[in-house]
Protein backbone atom coordinates (compact mmCIF):
# COMPACT_ATOMS: atom_id res chain seq x y z
CA UNK A 1 0.00 0.00 0.00
CA UNK A 2 1.26 3.50 -0.71
CA UNK A 3 1.68 5.28 2.64
CA UNK A 4 -0.89 7.91 3.54
CA UNK A 5 -3.57 6.82 1.08
CA UNK A 6 -6.10 5.16 3.37
CA UNK A 7 -8.60 8.00 3.16
CA UNK A 8 -8.41 8.03 -0.59
CA UNK A 9 -8.96 4.32 -0.81
CA UNK A 10 -12.10 4.69 1.20
CA UNK A 11 -13.25 7.68 -0.84
CA UNK A 12 -12.70 5.88 -4.12
CA UNK A 13 -14.07 2.52 -3.02
CA UNK A 14 -10.90 0.69 -3.90
CA UNK A 15 -11.53 -2.78 -2.64
CA UNK A 16 -9.17 -3.42 0.31
CA UNK A 17 -9.29 -7.08 -0.73
CA UNK A 18 -7.46 -6.10 -3.91
CA UNK A 19 -4.79 -4.42 -1.87
CA UNK A 20 -4.36 -7.35 0.46
CA UNK A 21 -3.89 -9.63 -2.49
CA UNK A 22 -1.49 -7.19 -4.04
CA UNK A 23 0.68 -6.90 -0.97
CA UNK A 24 0.71 -10.67 -0.40
CA UNK A 25 1.72 -10.93 -4.00
CA UNK A 26 4.56 -8.57 -3.35
CA UNK A 27 6.14 -10.98 -0.90
CA UNK A 28 5.44 -14.03 -3.04
CA UNK A 29 6.61 -12.78 -6.37
CA UNK A 30 9.42 -10.30 -6.05
CA UNK A 31 12.12 -11.97 -4.04
CA UNK A 32 15.06 -10.17 -5.59
CA UNK A 33 15.68 -7.11 -7.70
CA UNK A 34 16.85 -9.22 -10.62
CA UNK A 35 13.40 -10.72 -10.94
CA UNK A 36 11.50 -7.45 -11.06
CA UNK A 37 9.22 -7.30 -14.09
CA UNK A 38 10.04 -4.64 -16.64
CA UNK A 39 7.49 -1.85 -16.91
CA UNK A 40 7.76 0.92 -19.48
CA UNK A 41 6.60 4.41 -18.65
CA UNK A 42 5.19 5.71 -21.91
CA UNK A 43 4.75 9.45 -21.74
CA UNK A 44 5.00 12.68 -23.60
CA UNK A 45 8.11 14.50 -22.33
CA UNK A 46 5.88 17.21 -20.81
CA UNK A 47 4.05 14.71 -18.56
CA UNK A 48 5.57 13.97 -15.21
CA UNK A 49 4.16 11.91 -12.41
CA UNK A 50 5.03 10.79 -8.89
CA UNK A 51 4.26 7.27 -10.11
CA UNK A 52 7.91 6.86 -10.96
CA UNK A 53 9.07 7.19 -7.36
CA UNK A 54 6.22 5.00 -6.16
CA UNK A 55 6.85 2.18 -8.62
CA UNK A 56 10.64 2.18 -8.81
CA UNK A 57 11.24 -0.01 -5.72
CA UNK A 58 8.82 -2.64 -7.00
CA UNK A 59 9.43 -2.86 -10.73
CA UNK A 60 12.23 -2.50 -13.20
CA UNK A 61 10.89 0.78 -14.49
CA UNK A 62 12.02 2.07 -17.86
CA UNK A 63 11.54 5.71 -18.68
CA UNK A 64 12.99 6.66 -22.09
CA UNK A 65 13.25 10.24 -20.82
CA UNK A 66 15.97 9.12 -18.37
CA UNK A 67 18.17 7.94 -21.19
CA UNK A 68 20.42 10.13 -23.34
CA UNK A 69 19.38 7.93 -26.30
CA UNK A 70 16.53 9.13 -28.53
CA UNK A 71 13.26 7.38 -27.52
CA UNK A 72 13.19 5.25 -30.70
CA UNK A 73 16.67 3.75 -30.22
CA UNK A 74 16.04 3.40 -26.48
CA UNK A 75 13.02 1.28 -27.30
CA UNK A 76 14.86 -0.88 -29.81
CA UNK A 77 17.50 -1.73 -27.18
CA UNK A 78 15.10 -2.34 -24.26
CA UNK A 79 11.75 -3.18 -25.81
CA UNK A 80 11.99 -6.97 -25.76
CA UNK A 81 11.89 -7.20 -21.98
CA UNK A 82 8.88 -4.91 -21.49
CA UNK A 83 5.94 -6.87 -20.04
CA UNK A 84 3.77 -3.97 -18.89
CA UNK A 85 3.36 -0.39 -20.05
CA UNK A 86 1.97 2.60 -18.20
CA UNK A 87 0.43 4.97 -20.72
CA UNK A 88 0.50 8.35 -19.03
CA UNK A 89 -2.65 10.41 -19.68
CA UNK A 90 -3.28 10.93 -23.40
CA UNK A 91 0.20 10.02 -24.70
CA UNK A 92 -0.55 8.44 -28.11
CA UNK A 93 0.17 4.70 -28.18
CA UNK A 94 0.17 3.54 -31.78
CA UNK A 95 0.18 0.05 -33.28
CA UNK A 96 3.69 0.84 -34.52
CA UNK A 97 4.98 1.45 -30.99
CA UNK A 98 3.10 -1.58 -29.67
CA UNK A 99 4.75 -3.76 -32.32
CA UNK A 100 8.14 -2.78 -30.89
CA UNK A 101 7.13 -4.51 -27.65
CA UNK A 102 6.84 -8.25 -28.36
CA UNK A 103 6.57 -9.30 -24.69
CA UNK A 104 3.93 -6.75 -23.75
CA UNK A 105 1.04 -8.34 -21.83
CA UNK A 106 -0.50 -5.52 -19.83
CA UNK A 107 -1.25 -1.82 -20.37
CA UNK A 108 -2.21 0.46 -17.51
CA UNK A 109 -3.81 3.62 -18.87
CA UNK A 110 -3.80 6.49 -16.40
CA UNK A 111 -6.80 8.06 -18.12
CA UNK A 112 -10.48 7.23 -18.17
CA UNK A 113 -10.68 7.46 -21.97
CA UNK A 114 -8.40 5.21 -24.06
CA UNK A 115 -9.03 6.61 -27.54
CA UNK A 116 -5.31 7.48 -27.82
CA UNK A 117 -4.38 3.78 -27.67
CA UNK A 118 -4.58 1.42 -30.67
CA UNK A 119 -7.17 -0.95 -29.23
CA UNK A 120 -7.33 -3.13 -32.29
CA UNK A 121 -3.67 -4.02 -31.97
CA UNK A 122 -4.16 -4.70 -28.24
CA UNK A 123 -7.17 -6.92 -28.90
CA UNK A 124 -5.38 -8.81 -31.66
CA UNK A 125 -2.49 -9.58 -29.34
CA UNK A 126 -4.60 -10.33 -26.27
CA UNK A 127 -2.98 -7.52 -24.31
CA UNK A 128 -4.93 -6.83 -21.11
CA UNK A 129 -5.69 -3.18 -20.42
CA UNK A 130 -7.01 -1.23 -17.45
CA UNK A 131 -8.13 2.38 -17.41
CA UNK A 132 -8.46 4.85 -14.54
CA UNK A 133 -12.18 5.59 -14.36
CA UNK A 134 -12.27 3.99 -10.94
CA UNK A 135 -10.00 6.72 -9.59
CA UNK A 136 -11.61 9.57 -11.50
CA UNK A 137 -15.35 8.84 -11.59
CA UNK A 138 -16.47 10.85 -8.57
CA UNK A 139 -14.54 13.98 -9.47
CA UNK A 140 -15.56 13.84 -13.10
CA UNK A 141 -19.18 13.44 -12.05
CA UNK A 142 -18.98 16.39 -9.64
CA UNK A 143 -17.59 18.49 -12.45
CA UNK A 144 -20.28 17.48 -14.92
CA UNK A 145 -22.97 18.42 -12.41
CA UNK A 146 -21.15 21.68 -11.64
CA UNK A 147 -21.10 22.57 -15.35
CA UNK A 148 -24.80 21.80 -15.62
CA UNK A 149 -25.66 23.99 -12.64
CA UNK A 150 -23.40 26.73 -13.96
CA UNK A 151 -25.08 26.73 -17.37
CA UNK A 152 -28.61 26.55 -15.92
CA UNK A 153 -28.13 29.18 -13.22
CA UNK A 154 -25.66 31.33 -15.24
CA UNK A 155 -23.04 31.38 -12.49
CA UNK A 156 -19.96 32.09 -14.62
CA UNK A 157 -21.86 34.80 -16.47
CA UNK A 158 -22.99 36.29 -13.16
CA UNK A 159 -19.40 36.32 -11.97
CA UNK A 160 -18.32 38.24 -15.09
CA UNK A 161 -21.26 40.63 -14.61
CA UNK A 162 -20.26 41.50 -11.03
CA UNK A 163 -16.55 41.82 -11.85
CA UNK A 164 -17.31 44.14 -14.77
CA UNK A 165 -19.16 46.49 -12.39
CA UNK A 166 -22.44 45.93 -14.24
CA UNK A 167 -24.45 45.24 -11.06
CA UNK A 168 -24.25 48.92 -10.13
CA UNK A 169 -25.47 49.92 -13.57
CA UNK A 170 -28.23 47.38 -14.11
CA UNK A 171 -29.90 45.52 -11.22
CA UNK A 172 -31.89 43.31 -13.55
CA UNK A 173 -29.55 40.37 -14.06
CA UNK A 174 -31.45 37.73 -16.11
CA UNK A 175 -32.80 34.68 -14.29
CA UNK A 176 -31.39 31.21 -14.86
CA UNK A 177 -33.29 27.90 -14.84
CA UNK A 178 -34.03 25.60 -11.93
CA UNK A 179 -32.17 22.29 -12.01
CA UNK A 180 -34.48 20.29 -9.73
CA UNK A 181 -37.09 18.18 -11.55
CA UNK A 182 -35.36 18.57 -14.90
CA UNK A 183 -35.06 15.49 -17.10
CA UNK A 184 -31.43 14.58 -17.69
CA UNK A 185 -30.17 12.10 -20.29
CA UNK A 186 -26.74 10.57 -19.74
CA UNK A 187 -24.87 9.30 -22.78
CA UNK A 188 -22.64 6.46 -21.56
CA UNK A 189 -23.47 4.87 -18.25
CA UNK A 190 -20.04 3.66 -17.16
CA UNK A 191 -18.59 4.57 -13.78
CA UNK A 192 -18.63 8.30 -14.49
CA UNK A 193 -22.12 8.35 -16.01
CA UNK A 194 -23.50 6.36 -13.12
CA UNK A 195 -22.01 8.77 -10.56
CA UNK A 196 -23.54 11.69 -12.50
CA UNK A 197 -26.94 9.99 -12.35
CA UNK A 198 -26.67 9.36 -8.61
CA UNK A 199 -25.84 13.00 -7.94
CA UNK A 200 -28.60 14.40 -10.14
CA UNK A 201 -31.20 12.09 -8.63
CA UNK A 202 -30.44 13.78 -5.32
CA UNK A 203 -31.30 17.12 -6.99
CA UNK A 204 -34.72 15.70 -7.86
CA UNK A 205 -33.94 15.24 -11.56
CA UNK A 206 -35.29 12.28 -13.49
CA UNK A 207 -32.51 10.30 -15.12
CA UNK A 208 -32.43 8.43 -18.40
CA UNK A 209 -29.46 7.04 -20.27
CA UNK A 210 -28.17 5.62 -23.49
CA UNK A 211 -25.40 3.06 -23.63
CA UNK A 212 -24.54 0.08 -25.81
CA UNK A 213 -26.66 -2.14 -23.61
CA UNK A 214 -29.37 -1.73 -21.02
CA UNK A 215 -27.95 -2.17 -17.51
CA UNK A 216 -30.20 -4.56 -15.62
CA UNK A 217 -29.01 -3.37 -12.22
CA UNK A 218 -29.86 0.31 -12.82
CA UNK A 219 -33.24 1.96 -12.26
CA UNK A 220 -32.64 4.91 -14.66
CA UNK A 221 -34.70 4.59 -17.82
CA UNK A 222 -32.92 3.23 -20.88
CA UNK A 223 -33.09 4.73 -24.38
CA UNK A 224 -31.67 2.62 -27.17
CA UNK A 225 -30.78 5.67 -29.26
CA UNK A 226 -29.45 9.13 -28.55
CA UNK A 227 -32.03 10.99 -30.68
CA UNK A 228 -34.84 9.67 -28.50
CA UNK A 229 -32.81 10.42 -25.38
CA UNK A 230 -32.39 14.02 -26.57
CA UNK A 231 -36.06 14.36 -27.48
CA UNK A 232 -37.24 13.18 -24.06
CA UNK A 233 -34.82 15.18 -21.90
CA UNK A 234 -33.94 18.77 -20.98
CA UNK A 235 -30.21 18.17 -20.78
CA UNK A 236 -27.71 15.68 -22.16
CA UNK A 237 -24.51 14.83 -20.32
CA UNK A 238 -21.83 13.09 -22.36
CA UNK A 239 -19.76 10.57 -20.41
CA UNK A 240 -19.11 7.88 -23.00
CA UNK A 241 -15.78 6.84 -24.54
CA UNK A 242 -14.78 8.12 -27.96
CA UNK A 243 -14.84 5.27 -30.47
CA UNK A 244 -15.61 4.94 -34.17
CA UNK A 245 -19.23 4.39 -33.17
CA UNK A 246 -19.47 7.43 -30.88
CA UNK A 247 -17.52 9.91 -33.05
CA UNK A 248 -19.94 12.85 -33.64
CA UNK A 249 -22.69 10.92 -31.89
CA UNK A 250 -24.08 14.38 -31.18
CA UNK A 251 -25.04 15.40 -34.70
CA UNK A 252 -27.68 17.65 -36.26
CA UNK A 253 -30.51 15.22 -35.57
CA UNK A 254 -29.63 14.95 -31.88
CA UNK A 255 -29.21 18.71 -31.45
CA UNK A 256 -32.55 19.34 -33.17
CA UNK A 257 -34.17 16.74 -30.92
CA UNK A 258 -32.68 18.42 -27.84
CA UNK A 259 -34.25 21.68 -28.97
CA UNK A 260 -34.13 25.36 -28.03
CA UNK A 261 -34.50 24.77 -24.29
CA UNK A 262 -31.94 21.97 -24.23
CA UNK A 263 -28.52 22.02 -22.58
CA UNK A 264 -25.53 19.84 -23.38
CA UNK A 265 -22.62 19.02 -21.07
CA UNK A 266 -19.48 17.24 -22.29
CA UNK A 267 -16.94 15.67 -19.93
CA UNK A 268 -16.17 12.80 -22.35
CA UNK A 269 -14.22 13.75 -25.46
CA UNK A 270 -14.58 16.74 -27.78
CA UNK A 271 -15.15 14.64 -30.89
CA UNK A 272 -18.31 13.11 -29.44
CA UNK A 273 -19.93 16.32 -30.70
CA UNK A 274 -19.83 17.77 -34.18
CA UNK A 275 -18.27 20.91 -32.74
CA UNK A 276 -18.76 23.23 -35.73
CA UNK A 277 -22.42 22.36 -35.74
CA UNK A 278 -22.72 22.84 -31.99
CA UNK A 279 -21.28 26.34 -32.32
CA UNK A 280 -23.94 27.16 -34.94
CA UNK A 281 -26.74 25.82 -32.75
CA UNK A 282 -25.46 27.79 -29.74
CA UNK A 283 -24.93 31.03 -31.70
CA UNK A 284 -28.42 30.90 -33.22
CA UNK A 285 -30.05 29.99 -29.89
CA UNK A 286 -31.15 26.65 -31.34
CA UNK A 287 -30.11 25.03 -28.08
CA UNK A 288 -30.07 26.85 -24.74
CA UNK A 289 -26.51 26.31 -23.58
CA UNK A 290 -23.47 24.09 -23.16
CA UNK A 291 -20.85 23.25 -20.55
CA UNK A 292 -17.72 21.97 -22.26
CA UNK A 293 -14.66 20.51 -20.57
CA UNK A 294 -13.39 18.88 -23.77
CA UNK A 295 -12.95 20.02 -27.39
CA UNK A 296 -12.25 18.47 -30.76
CA UNK A 297 -8.79 20.04 -31.20
CA UNK A 298 -7.51 20.76 -27.71
CA UNK A 299 -6.22 23.18 -26.63
CA UNK A 300 -7.89 25.07 -29.48
CA UNK A 301 -11.41 26.22 -28.71
CA UNK A 302 -13.64 27.70 -31.44
CA UNK A 303 -13.33 31.45 -30.94
CA UNK A 304 -17.02 32.07 -31.65
CA UNK A 305 -17.96 30.55 -28.27
CA UNK A 306 -15.91 33.15 -26.39
CA UNK A 307 -18.65 35.64 -27.21
CA UNK A 308 -21.46 33.41 -25.97
CA UNK A 309 -22.80 33.77 -22.45
CA UNK A 310 -24.72 30.50 -22.71
CA UNK A 311 -21.50 28.47 -22.82
CA UNK A 312 -19.24 27.54 -19.89
CA UNK A 313 -15.71 26.55 -20.93
CA UNK A 314 -13.17 24.48 -19.05
CA UNK A 315 -9.66 23.27 -20.02
CA UNK A 316 -10.14 19.47 -19.78
CA UNK A 317 -9.93 19.37 -16.01
CA UNK A 318 -13.02 17.41 -14.95
CA UNK A 319 -11.17 14.40 -13.59
CA UNK A 320 -8.36 16.12 -11.74
CA UNK A 321 -8.10 16.83 -8.03
CA UNK A 322 -5.14 16.09 -5.76
CA UNK A 323 -7.30 13.36 -4.25
CA UNK A 324 -8.11 11.72 -7.59
CA UNK A 325 -4.45 11.80 -8.59
CA UNK A 326 -3.52 10.09 -5.35
CA UNK A 327 -6.22 7.48 -5.97
CA UNK A 328 -4.82 7.04 -9.49
CA UNK A 329 -1.35 6.27 -8.14
CA UNK A 330 -2.84 3.73 -5.76
CA UNK A 331 -4.81 2.13 -8.57
CA UNK A 332 -1.84 1.85 -10.93
CA UNK A 333 0.33 0.34 -8.21
CA UNK A 334 -2.36 -2.13 -7.16
CA UNK A 335 -3.12 -3.22 -10.71
CA UNK A 336 0.52 -3.81 -11.62
CA UNK A 337 1.04 -5.83 -8.45
CA UNK A 338 -2.09 -7.87 -9.05
CA UNK A 339 -1.15 -8.54 -12.66
CA UNK A 340 2.36 -9.72 -11.88
CA UNK A 341 1.17 -11.95 -9.08
CA UNK A 342 -1.12 -13.73 -11.55
CA UNK A 343 -4.06 -12.36 -9.67
CA UNK A 344 -5.67 -10.69 -12.63
CA UNK A 345 -9.03 -11.02 -10.86
CA UNK A 346 -7.76 -8.48 -8.32
CA UNK A 347 -7.21 -5.84 -10.99
CA UNK A 348 -9.37 -2.83 -10.20
CA UNK A 349 -11.11 -1.90 -13.42
O1 LIG B 1 -10.27 13.03 -19.85
C1 LIG B 1 -9.60 12.44 -19.09
C2 LIG B 1 -9.43 11.02 -19.07
O2 LIG B 1 -9.87 10.34 -20.01
O3 LIG B 1 -8.82 10.52 -18.12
Amino acid sequence: MIPGTKNNMERNNINPQDLTMASDANQECFPSNDDLPTVLLHRLPSFNSPLKEILQPHFHLLDPADSPEPASSFLSSHAKSVRALICLYNTPLSAETLRLLPSLEFIVATSAGVDHIDLEECRGRGIIMTNASKAFAEDAADYAVALLIDVCRRISTADRYVRAGLWQVNRDYPLGFKLGRKRVGIVGLGRIGFEVGKRLEAFGCSIAYNSRQKKPSVSFSYHANVVDLAKDNDALILCCPLTEQTHHIINREVLEALGKEGVIINVGRGALIDEKLLVKFLSRGDIAGAGLDVFENEPDVPREVFELDNVVLSPHRAIFTPESLEALNELVFTNLKAFFSNKASAIGL
